[in-house]
């Protein structure tokens, strides 16, 4: 079914009152699972009816039974009843009146106080745990016989859900610091409610970084139950969700025994840093280059990707080893874990993933789009523990669980930064987005062109929406350390109290001060690949204030993104001339006006802040055999424009402070590996036919003192010797 409205809920003007939330509800408000309840309490005044009921009741006994304790004068100040005389009360017309007040969740409740019997084994999951509310005195008041009606009335609102809001599609969204389930109308594309339920992080040794998968599992499940349940409380079924997408957070990795389903170690998150020691025992042969691998799967050797999280699991824990041995072992992203769990996991989950996420791994080859054997040599790893790569948007299997979603075909997988470029409708060749959130990541659709990076980019599959249509690359700069640092100068610093106050104390910082902050804790990504740098702060004095180290990891973020703007701009030839954003971090005003300064250009950030939900709803919403949207049905989201309010000269001054500040950290911690000095990697070309990689093109060491002009040459070059 297409539908010509379809718009995302940020499409309205905002504010109105009839609108999600523009921000997400506080975390606590989540975890209690009221958060839009609430909401809608707000909305209707029905808190201020209820309080007032309360108000009333108690001054009724509580123990006293439903109908006796009736107070006629509340109702009929209320004008629900006309008459004294309890036999004159128009049931259905009263019912219908108090209904606008009362949400159903209350309604069910009190029913069930009336009588526990009608749907005992429900009652302890369906109560409202709200502390003001006593359900027993709102059914002491209320007659059951209204109440009843409330019920009935209800239940046939419930029915017309998919006339109301069309479709339901779920998006299960696991990103690094948190879990969340949200549920979309596909008639509006708004988010009608959601929770979210944060991820604790391990970190049993620096630079190591775990996360029990066991917990995310129950994270999912739990996300699913309380969204299920929101949307009961909202008078919405969640029986008309026609099927789910799931988005995650990329390369972390979990290996399981598939015949007992645990996890046989805990999840390698992608900022480990651990397999440093890993990356140089696979470029110590042969002087190797980063980038040996580049052309195959479009990668540099880098601890971000599963590859060599799984080859140091195989080489460092037993059960691993044991697993692999007696082909019992399982890998996954968090995507193939989740779906594979929810599917029926040891009782014929399915073990697949999809194309975004298998070209993390450095294991899938960028352009069949298969497990590479030769890649999985180059690692020693097993092709056998491998999931089936599926395209982005496909019926792939139903859930297998209990409650309403059991059936619920999953007909869309898209590692996060992808769907998030789904969410931000770039599907036209040079369109890029920005996400900023634990790390922060662009990517520039490069439609079915893959074109191999010079300039330390990823070459990454965006998307491809069904089997059988052609996939579409894009060109990735990811920075391992933005929202994250943020925490760091929370938790570890102790100078903020929450993240929102960072707009505040940076900018007591005023205009003074030149502190650069280079966060390299993971060392650094794109565009320098180095392992070996580590955080630096420079340019302290006595006068600096917590707001100066605010302001410098601000920044930091801002030119880490400028660096990667660069690199696109030098391997495409083309400079944005707008940066759309969107993650938790773009509530940041200040932040955003700060990278419109920095790179030069307007920063759109649209109203529709769950982009990438959003982006992991339409693959599943468009999957064939699903069909609730069309893409290009789908309207643009209206944007908040930031644009550069500062002189060139004065942001090119700060970038080459940023420049010195990322000089100074490299180098920092020893690597056995090759160090690119320069970062312009040596090209090589993927031969299926021999086990070797052939060099065809390498820099020479200092090459980037030849200038800016022939290095254009060059990576023109180079692209054209591997298209
Ligand atoms: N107002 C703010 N200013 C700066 N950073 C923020 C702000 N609000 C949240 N953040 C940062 O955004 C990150 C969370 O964004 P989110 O997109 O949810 O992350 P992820 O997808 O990685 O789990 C956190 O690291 C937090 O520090
Ligand atoms: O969870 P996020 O949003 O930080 O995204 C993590 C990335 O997918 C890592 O590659």
């Amino acid at each position: 079914m297409s539908d010509e409205n379809l718009k995302p809920s940020g499409s309205k003007e905002k504010n109105e009152s009839d609108d999600p939330p523009d921000n997400p509800p506080d975390q606590d408000e989540c975890d209690q699972g009221v958060c839009y309840i609430k909401e809608a309490e707000e909305k209707d005044d029905s808190k201020t009816f209820i309080t007032d009921i309360l108000d009333k009741a108690t001054n009724i006994e509580e123990s006293a039974p439903s109908r006796v304790n009736f107070d006629e004068n509340l109702l009929s100040k209320l004008g629900l009843v006309e008459s004294k005389d309890l036999e004159n009360i128009n049931t259905d017309e009263d019912a219908s009146k108090l209904k606008a007040y009362i949400p159903k969740g209350y309604i069910d409740s009190a029913i069930m106080v009336l009588d526990p019997d009608i749907i005992p084994e429900k009652q302890e999951s369906t109560s409202v745990e709200d502390e003001s509310i006593s359900l027993s005195m709102l059914s002491s008041i209320v007659p059951s016989e209204i109440l009843e009606k409330m019920s009935e009335i209800f239940a046939e609102e419930k029915q017309d859900t998919a006339l109301k809001y069309g479709p339901l599609i779920g998006a299960i969204d696991e990103g690094t610091s948190s879990t969340r389930f949200l549920v979309f109308a596909s008639k509006t594309a708004e988010v009608l409610t959601y929770h979210q339920v944060p991820i604790p992080s391990i970190v049993p040794q620096e630079g190591w970084f775990e996360q029990d998968p066991i917990l995310i599992l129950h994270a999912v499940k739990e996300t699913i139950k309380v969204t299920c349940d929101n949307l009961d409380k909202l008078n919405i079924d969640a029986g008309e969700i026609a099927a789910i997408g799931i988005t995650n957070q990329r390369e972390t990795t979990i290996l399981w025994d598939r015949e007992t389903g645990l996890p046989l170690y805990n999840a390698i998150v992608w900022m480990d840093t651990r397999t440093n020691t890993t990356v140089d025992e696979i470029l110590k042969y042969g002087l190797r280059s980063q980038y040996f691998l580049q052309q195959a799967c479009g990668l540099p050797v880098s601890t971000y990707f599963s590859a060599l999280k799984i080859k140091w699991l195989m080489d460092n824990v037993p059960a691993v080893k044991t697993a692999v041995d007696e082909e019992r072992c399982l890998f996954g992203t968090v995507d193939t874990w989740i779906i594979w769990n929810l599917t029926g996991g040891i009782n014929g989950g399915v073990h697949i993933t999809d194309v975004t996420n298998a070209s993390r791994t450095m294991l899938m080859n960028i352009e069949t789009l298969k497990w590479d054997q030769k890649l999985c040599d180059v690692f020693g790893i097993p092709m056998n523990i491998l999931p089936e790569i599926r395209s982005s948007s496909e019926i792939y299997a139903c859930l297998f669980m209990e409650g309403i979603l059991d059936g619920v075909p999953i007909s869309g997988i898209l590692g996060d930064q992808q769907a998030a470029l789904v969410g931000e409708m770039c599907f036209k060749n040079a369109q890029a987005k920005c996400t900023y959130g634990t790390g922060c990541f662009i990517l520039y659709n490069t439609g079915q062109r893959r074109v191999i990076s010079s300039h330390g980019l990823l070459t990454t599959v965006a998307y491809q929406f069904g089997p059988k249509t052609q996939p579409i690359y894009a060109l990735e700069g990811s920075v391992a350390i933005a929202g994250i640092s943020i925490k760091w100068l929370r938790d570890n610093l102790e100078i903020l109290k929450d993240a929102a106050e960072s707009t505040e104390l940076a900018q007591s910082a005023g205009t003074e001060g030149e502190v650069v902050f280079v966060p390299a804790f993971s060392g650094l990504y794109a565009p320098y690949w180095r392992q070996d740098a580590r955080s630096v702060i420079c340019g302290l004095t006595e006068e600096t204030k917590p707001g100066h180290l605010v302001k410098a990891a601000l920044e930091a973020v801002c030119f880490q993104v400028r660096d990667v703007l660069e690199a696109m701009t030098l391997d495409c030839s083309m400079p944005l001339n707008k940066l759309l954003v969107d993650g938790g971090m773009t509530v940041n005003d200040y932040l955003m006006q700060m990278q419109s300064d920095y790179t030069g250009i307007p920063v759109v950030r649209p109203t529709l802040t769950e982009t990438t939900s959003f982006g992991a709803a339409i693959a599943a919403g468009i999957a064939e055999g699903i069909a609730v949207w069309e893409l290009d049905k789908i309207l643009p989201v209206p944007c908040d424009t930031f644009q550069p309010q500062i002189s060139e000269d004065l942001r090119n001054i700060k970038f080459s402070k940023w420049k010195m500040g990322i000089e100074r950290s490299l180098g920092w911690i020893k690597t056995g590996g090759v160090v690119n000095e320069i970062n312009l990697p040596r090209m090589v070309e993927w031969d299926e036919n021999k086990s070797e990689e052939r060099i065809v093109a390498a820099a020479p060491a200092g090459l980037f003192l030849i200038g800016a002009a022939a290095i254009i040459v060059l990576s023109e070059y180079f692209r054209r010797s591997i298209r």
